[in-house]
């Protein structure tokens, strides 16, 4: 596994313990039980008075080594070092370190997050850096921290606090540490470790505190009070995580360890880490972790040594809702931004939009105003290509009007540096096409953003057969210099998000006909986890654009689309989502939608048209049904996807669907689900309801193939059929 720590004495009798194991620091197993050796043989030498532990190269540790908890999920207890339970925490942190009769100070920069921070708290002081980041980010990937944190972070700084900190994962920097009584000292990253040798000599010495933070008990609450910020953190995670047990079982291993002593709630942790380990939550958390940063590398592409060039100008084509957000996010992140638009009146327009985004921002907070006029200072509109000369990017942004790209694409290539690439922002049309009337095939690409792009974390990357590395590499760049997460597909209708997703409203649509309930089908899929329904989902996005993507898809995929008249036949008495404030739903003035009874009207109709009737079955549909009956068409559409070649990994399908779709992380991504639920299984229903319903949910040959063999459908692919 890796990582080690290494000991020097110097001549002042500091032991100077430094963790190494790049690039976080983080806490293999190897680690773990070298810091153990590194502790005894420090505590036995006589010439050791203290002990100094650190990280190398400015990083003290950023937790518990993720990759080693993949054997432990699989069943054997997560002790790794010896099988008795707790050894980490109680062994090593309580029985070691922080029981050692020699003192010992954490020196912190970087990070100290998860095991990381509990290791420097098991010491009796803590020196950090004002930069440094201390957190127990446990919570985000479906456990609890697990050596030591549930006990000793309330105690360092107060159960409020450490209840915050821990169910929000969210890391404080060293200053606020500093405050809250976590750290004793900020210093500069050049003199911590001189400092923290001077301040254990000065513990040992008694100049200052020696202090088991286990046994303090100064910052707890009285017990009736400290039950009643608990019993309040319990209703409060219980909304914001309706599905998740993990912070509640986080709640109850601290009060334990508050009722009963921190040493039963040391055994407490363990035990109930170890369950939580096991737990699908978790599994699907950490499996989005490493997912979302292996989206960045791309076999063939990312592997090939080539530097990304350096895009400091950008050109978006149209001010729209797309072209405005995307302007926004790319002014926020330093790139010189040119606007361009059809007239003034819509340039004008365009413009306002971005500099409406960054105003919110500042009302918010997130932006000051100097940092206002500097980022709006960096956007210039125009009406022609004149200074497109210089742009090292151009992403079109106009509507979705195949002859209207082709020319703007032929223009560019003309006003253009030959270097400059020529993306697009098109959701579903082929980017072939709308390059057929250039010579630039190897720098057009698909830069497809979420609306509200300045907002939505995904930035889908379409890659056709002869887009050339070197601009995948750029745009990858660009797209973490912007914060997103990239995802690069290959080139086809709807790519991966879209795709995908069709079936989830055409699913719902065939539902509806046939008798289920438009809200109850709304209620279950939000439950489940998604942000919102289907047809809540058809109202936001407004019904012109959900008519012009289904219509692309009739066309593409005949065989497997529902084709529904229920949208149409709303549309026609205006009814086109949230902007007319009637759709499925209808809308107060504070946007609050409500169900209309009125809708059974156009439902009706529409059973006219498509000659369905009502299966009395699917009336009474359970919320566990109605899901299968949503999503396994989905996860059927994702393993076409994934056969075709246009994701390179199945994973990559994962994170398409979290970031784009708000499909839920804690399911770990729609392809990771459906073999949660298993292949076999979604194959068996999906064949039943195609004799009854129809082709729509007719498995694909993949998925059939891996329910036969009883395989994973996310086992990696034959590359050789591959698209990209
Ligand atoms: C028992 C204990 O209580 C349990 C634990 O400690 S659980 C672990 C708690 N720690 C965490 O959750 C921290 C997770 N890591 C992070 O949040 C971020 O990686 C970070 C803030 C440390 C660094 O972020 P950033 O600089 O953006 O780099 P990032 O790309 O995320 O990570 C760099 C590399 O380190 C790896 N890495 C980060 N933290 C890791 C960890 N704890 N274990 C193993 N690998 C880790 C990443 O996978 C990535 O690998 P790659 O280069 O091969 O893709």
């Amino acid at each position: 596994m890796g990582g080690k720590t290494t000991i020097s004495v110097g001549s002042d009798g500091v032991a100077i313990i430094t963790i190494i194991n790049p690039p976080v620091n983080s806490l293999s197993f190897d680690v773990l039980s070298n810091l153990k050796e590194s502790f005894d043989e420090a505590i036995q030498r006589d010439d050791v008075k203290a002990i100094v532990v650190t990280g190398a190269k400015g990083k003290f540790s950023g937790g518990f080594d993720i990759n080693a908890f993949g054997g432990s999920q699989d069943g054997k207890a997560m002790t790794g070092l010896t099988s008795k339970p707790g050894y980490v925490s109680i062994d090593i942190l309580s029985d070691t370190v922080e029981a050692a009769r020699k003192p010992s100070v954490a020196a912190i920069d970087g990070l100290a997050l998860g095991g990381g921070l509990e290791v420097a708290m098991a010491c009796h002081a803590r020196i950090a850096t004002s930069t440094a980041q201390l957190g127990l980010p446990e919570l985000q990937l479906g456990i609890i921290p697990g050596f030591g944190g549930t006990q000793r972070l309330p105690r360092l700084v107060g159960l409020a606090k450490a209840l915050e900190m821990m169910l929000t994962s969210k890391p404080i920097r060293g200053e606020e540490a500093h405050n809250l009584g976590l750290v004793d000292a900020i210093v500069s990253g050049n003199e911590l470790v001189d400092i923290a040798r001077q301040w254990a000599l000065d513990i040992l010495a008694r100049r200052k505190p020696w202090v088991s933070s286990l046994y303090r008990t100064d910052k707890i609450e009285p017990l009736g009070e400290a039950r009643e910020i608990l019993n309040f953190a319990r209703a409060q995670a219980r909304r914001q995580a309706p599905n998740m047990q993990h912070p509640q079982v986080c709640i109850d291993v601290i009060e334990t360890g508050i009722v009963s002593g921190p040493r039963v709630g040391l055994m407490k942790e363990y035990e109930e880490f170890q369950v939580l380990l096991k737990s699908d939550i978790s599994k699907s958390l950490i499996h989005v972790f490493f997912a979302q940063r292996g989206t960045t590398k791309v076999p063939g592409v990312t592997d090939r040594g080539l530097k990304p060039r350096q895009i400091k100008k950008v050109a978006i084509l149209g001010g729209g809702l797309m072209g405005s957000g995307i302007a926004t996010a790319l002014v926020l992140n330093g790139y010189q931004v040119i606007l361009k638009e059809v007239n003034q009146k819509f340039l004008d327009a365009g413009l306002g939009r971005v500099k409406a985004n960054l105003t919110s921002s500042v009302k918010k907070g997130k932006l000051t105003q100097e940092m206002f006029e500097k980022t709006i200072a960096r956007l210039k509109g125009a009406l022609d290509y004149e200074s497109f000369k210089d742009v090292d990017m151009v992403i079109e942004a106009v509507i979705e009007n195949v002859s209207l790209k082709q020319q703007i694409f032929s223009d560019l290539e003309k006003y253009c540096s030959p270097n400059c690439i020529l993306a697009s922002n098109t959701s579903t049309i082929d980017l072939n096409l709308i390059g057929e009337k250039t010579k630039s095939h190897d720098r057009i690409i698909g830069a497809h953003f979420f609306s509200p792009a300045h907002v939505m974390p995904l930035l889908e990357i379409v890659r056709t057969s002869k887009t050339s590395p070197q601009t995948i590499v750029d745009l990858l760049d660009v797209g973490k210099k912007i914060r997103k997460t990239p995802v690069v597909v290959g080139n086809c209708t709807g790519f991966a998000v879209n795709r995908m997703f069709f079936p989830y409203t055409q699913a719902a649509l065939l539902l509806v006909e046939r008798g289920a309930d438009i809200y109850k089908i709304d209620r279950a899929i939000t439950k489940f986890g998604m942000p919102m329904g289907p047809f809540r989902l058809c109202d936001l996005v407004g019904f012109g654009v959900a008519v012009a993507t289904g219509s692309q898809f009739v066309l593409n995929f005949p065989e497997r689309t529902y084709k529904s008249m229920l949208i149409p036949l709303m549309q026609e008495d205006k009814r086109a989502g949230e902007t007319t404030r009637k759709g499925f739903y209808v809308y107060d003035d504070k946007r609050k939608a409500s169900p209309d009874p009125e809708i059974k009207k156009y439902i009706d109709k529409a059973r006219e048209f498509s000659g369905v009737s009502v299966d009395p079955k699917l009336a009474k549909l359970s919320d566990k049904d109605i899901i299968e009956m949503v999503f396994f068409p989905v996860v059927n559409e994702a393993c076409r996807v994934y056969a075709e070649g246009i994701a390179v990994k199945a994973a990559d399908l994962d994170i398409a669907g979290v970031m784009g779709m708000g499909f839920p992380t804690y399911r770990g991504g729609i392809m990771f689900w459906g073999d949660l639920v298993g292949s076999k299984y979604i194959n068996g229903r999906l064949n039943e309801w195609s004799k009854m319903y129809g082709d729509f949910f007719k498995p694909c040959d993949y998925l059939a193939q891996r329910a036969a063999l009883g395989a994973p459908l996310s086992a990696p692919l034959d590359q050789s059929k591959s698209r990209l």
